[in-house]
């Protein structure tokens, strides 16, 4: 196993939600990643984020891990979600909440449901 993976393999096994993004959840760097950011924080779940721009090592291994090719990567309970595009339709459809609501992590429903009126 390289050593890329296995760091990976801890770090969402360590927690239910983690973000792999560019810049950190308080300060994203690239609009793609502030996108999934904003919405994990305006929903108010709890979640690792993982500056990939700060671990170059990271950068290329966590695409080599999902076989997908950019960050945003979202993974719940230790499996790749999706990134950017498809965090933006699963919110929208409502079944980034089912997916939430299935793995047991807590979110603010009415916040889900205000992104989507602001969508309408
Ligand atoms: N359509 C993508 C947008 C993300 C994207 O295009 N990311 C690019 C630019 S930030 C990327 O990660 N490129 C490879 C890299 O910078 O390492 C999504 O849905 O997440
Ligand atoms: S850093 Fe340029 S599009 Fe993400």
């Amino acid at each position: 196993m390289t050593d890329a993976k296995s760091r990976i393999d801890e770090t969402i096994k360590a927690s239910p939600v983690v973000l792999y993004m560019k810049g950190t959840k308080e300060m994203p760097q690239c609009g793609f990643s502030s996108k999934v950011a904003g919405v994990l924080n305006y929903m108010g779940v709890d979640y690792t984020d993982v500056n990939v721009l700060a671990d170059e090592e990271i950068r290329q291994g966590i695409k080599d891990y999902s076989d997908w090719p950019t960050i945003p990567q979202l993974y719940v309970k230790g499996e790749f979600v999706g990134g950017c595009d498809i965090i933006t339709e699963m919110t929208l459809s409502g079944e980034l909440d089912t997916m939430l609501e299935e793995n047991g992590v807590a979110y603010d429903k009415e916040a889900a449901e205000r992104i989507r009126e602001a969508n309408a």
